[in-house]
């Protein structure tokens, strides 16, 4: 069937025009429905939904009806009696064998991070503090660990406080009253169940970060860090177009390695004895080697003396840090990673018995001499208290349990769940090709792994309460985010969802091609998204134009519903016009292992045009591509190397247009740029290769430049200097489009109509 025509109108409009997608979905507690949650049409509201598996009836649920059902990502005992989840910020239990809903808090804190212990107790915390919910036995406060010094201990006195207390009876007499006071009180606590135990103190110039109580409410580890240390000066974006009228600063981030990463501190809490130590991180191997040591010398810097700077790795979603306990509550897990990014480790303290001299235990230690993924961070314990985590170290991330690989190959593993018994873990993997995403499973005592779905574009997953179905999130290159389920061992999908408007669902689409392209440059398989006619007239060339992704770290050659899809679209409308579209996942993307990735250690925009260069030939040798004509387009890093593109190999692309790009790393952020540029003032020569503000006077090609002017991600800042790079240059093949009300993603579907009729028009006037 032939594609349906799509106008520049329609590519650019409110997504809303094609159907929402399901955005988070989880199971109800009796396992029969699905409850999931979809932006409103012309809203940010989002809504929620229950869908019935049996009948797939599905019902808009009302703030009465909410009250009812369950929270997103419950949590289960060990034993599947009862779940425990946080809904609008309150926890709650489930009684699984009777549906009876428990509402443990109401309150004007947050609540979060609920676990159970073995013995069927719940933690959690409320904003700072921790508290322990006993089935019929209600909530009991955990003493919250405090800086300073501990007013229990008797302060060390120095001599002249001695001689106050050598010459005066009445102030001795002071001070033994109100120790034996003290003492009083410690006894009577000690001895009397019914109170308090009493607060921790950490002595020092630090602030707590954050803190994970253990599920057995016996431990608790403090995260610290110098109190008031310097974070570094945030950058101002002013507002343009305001309510007030009047130009408006806004406090955006901080430039790349302008303040190194605060060091942070680890401390054991007994919480029933009031006592915390610090725990030393010095014996993980190779904490005291620097990796940067000739870097440092070249740089002029003084060498690094002791163990290198650290920081406690959080959950990714500001929850707090990434601390895993046994059920039992007797070991805990966290991971560490090196500030300079080289380094991961898995640390582990087994306290019970031995709090006194307890010591850090490295249970994995991930190395990388360029930089450390910020993906593939999953770790966990086994309910018979066995560690399990993710590992790059055998060059693509995989399942590791006690050190032995559960799964193996030259694809990727991520997002892993244990079933409740522990016999089974589930993961996303991608083993039939890089970008074919299915939901895996792998016994925990090895043997072979096994895909569950054929859906292709899996997204996530989770596992019923009665562990009998899995939903599955799932999407495809023209479908939006959806939920079916399966069985818990494989087998058919039943979907619940198809949000697509009926207008959207009515149209036939190009299908990219799937295509791998062989690197001339010795880096293996390039995988490409090709965009081409059904039929190519005899003798004709066709213009090229390649899209490139953003993030670096994106796969965008992927079976899932694309973050790109108006670009998509816009990909359909350029081959209906007659171009020929090419998109690749470059050296940097995401799906194919850890040497992909690192690729572009220090040279950012080098290899990455290695693999457009070999493209475009590719696309001239096999796709009737005209070499004479190609451009080249894309936004934040495709931005990036639209610039690079077309300064480092000027005449090659005849127009290129260049969205939010980054044009001086050196004005990127620090959590990004300095894993792969490690940071300016050490690393000059890697911020001089890879930023296309160095290369400004090879522009010859057309330029588009288009920016949002209030783009708190890459700043509108980094346009501006490139435009005055080019001023001076007396340049005069170029533009700078700018966005008064656009952030890095535009929202507003007058600003995508704009930006891309600019595209279209640079296009239709150099490549044709
Ligand atoms: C300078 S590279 C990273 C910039 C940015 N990082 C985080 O937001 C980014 O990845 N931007 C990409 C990815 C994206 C795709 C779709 C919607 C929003 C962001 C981009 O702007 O293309």
């Amino acid at each position: 069937q032939d594609p349906t025509p799509v106008t520049l109108e329609q590519a650019m409009a409110n997504p809303d025009w094609i159907g929402r997608p399901v955005e988070s979905a989880w199971w109800s507690w009796d396992s029969r429905t699905v409850n999931y949650t979809q932006q409103r049409t012309d809203s940010n509201v989002r809504d929620q939904f229950q869908v019935e598996q049996e009948s797939r009836g599905t019902r808009k649920l009302t703030g009465a009806q909410r009250a009812e059902i369950d929270g997103a990502y419950p949590v289960s005992d060990t034993q599947g009696a009862r779940m425990a989840f946080v809904r609008n910020g309150d926890v709650f239990v489930r009684e699984l064998s009777s549906g009876r809903l428990i509402q443990v808090t109401r309150s004007v804190t947050e609540e979060a991070s609920p676990q159970w212990s073995a013995d069927g107790q719940l933690v959690y915390r409320s904003g700072k503090d921790w508290f322990v919910w006993r089935p019929n036995a209600g909530v009991t406060a955990i003493a919250p660990v405090k800086v300073g010094k501990d007013p229990a201990v008797e302060p060390k006195r120095d001599t002249l406080q001695q001689q106050q207390l050598a010459l005066f009876k009445t102030l001795r007499d002071d001070v033994a009253r109100k120790q034996a006071a003290a003492a009083q009180s410690r006894d009577w606590r000690a001895e009397d169940p019914t109170q308090a135990s009493p607060s921790a103190y950490i002595d020092g110039n630090f602030e707590i970060q954050s803190t994970s109580l253990s599920p057995n409410g016996r431990w608790m580890l403090a995260i610290t860090q110098e109190k008031g240390a310097d974070t570094g000066r945030e950058t101002n974006t002013p507002k343009w177009i305001t309510e007030t009228g009047y130009t408006e600063p806004e406090s955006s981030r901080t430039l790349v390695g302008r303040t190194d990463p605060v060091n942070q501190q680890v401390w054991l809490v007994d919480v029933q004895a009031g006592k915390a130590r610090q725990i030393a991180l010095d014996g993980l191997p190779g904490i005291q080697v620097d990796p940067l040591k000739d870097l440092r010398a070249k740089a002029g810097k003084d060498p690094l003396k002791g163990s290198r700077a650290v920081r406690i790795q959080t959950d990714g979603d500001d929850s707090g840090t990434a601390v895993h306990w046994t059920a039992g509550g007797d070991e805990v897990a966290f991971m560490v990673r090196a500030v300079d990014n080289k380094d991961r480790w898995i640390v582990s303290l087994a306290p019970k018995g031995k709090f006194d001299s307890v010591a850090a235990v490295s249970r994995h230690r991930l190395t990388d001499p360029a930089w450390i993924n910020w993906n593939f961070n999953d770790f966990g314990y086994t309910p018979d208290n066995r560690l399990w985590y993710l590992s790059e170290q055998s060059g693509y991330s995989h399942l590791y349990l006690e050190g032995k690989a559960l799964t193996s190959g030259r694809w990727e593993a991520s997002d892993v769940t244990l079933d409740r018994a522990g016999k089974q873990f589930f993961f996303v993997c991608n083993r039939a090709n890089p970008g074919t995403y299915e939901l895996c499973t792998v016994n925990r005592d090895g043997g072979s792994v096994r895909e569950l779905t054929s859906l292709k574009g899996v997204e996530g997953y989770a596992i019923a309460p009665n562990q009998q179905r899995i939903l599955v999130r799932y999407s495809g290159s023209y479908l939006p985010t959806q939920v079916a389920t399966i069985p818990l061992n494989g087998g058919q999908a039943t979907a619940l969802t198809d949000t697509r408007s009926p207008e959207f669902k009515s149209r036939t689409w190009i299908q990219p091609e799937y295509v791998q392209i062989p690197s001339k440059h010795g880096a293996g398989t390039i995988w490409g998204k090709f965009y081409g006619p059904a039929k190519y007239e005899a003798g004709r060339k066709y213009p090229i134009v390649f899209f490139v992704h953003g993030a670096g770290y994106l796969q965008n050659v992927s079976q899932r519903y694309p973050a790109y899809f108006r670009e998509q679209m816009f990909h359909n409308l350029l081959v209906e016009r007659g171009y020929v579209v090419m998109d690749i996942d470059y050296r940097a993307s995401e799906g194919y292992g850890r040497d992909w990735r690192t690729a572009i250690y220090r040279q950012m925009g080098h290899p990455e045009l290695e693999d457009h260069l070999d493209a475009l030939d590719w696309v001239v040798a096999n796709k009737q591509g005209d070499k004479d004509k190609a451009g080249i387009y894309g936004g934040s890093y495709g931005g990036f190397m639209t610039f690079m593109a077309l300064m480092r190999a000027p005449g090659t692309f005849k127009a290129g247009a260049a969205l939010r790009p980054v044009a001086d790393w050196a004005q990127y952020n620090h959590e990004y740029t300095s894993n792969i540029l490690n940071t300016p003032e050490l690393d000059p020569e890697a911020y001089r290769k890879s930023s296309p503000i160095y290369y400004a006077d090879q522009l010859q090609d057309r330029l588009l430049i288009a920016h949002g002017m209030i783009d708190d991600n890459v700043f509108y800042r980094d346009s501006v200097m490139l435009a005055q790079r080019l001023i001076e240059l007396r340049k005069t093949r170029w533009e700078l489009a700018s966005y008064p009300m656009e952030r890095h993603g535009f929202v507003n579907s007058d600003s995508w109509y704009d930006e891309y009729r600019r595209i279209y028009e640079l296009f239709e006037t150099e490549l044709k």
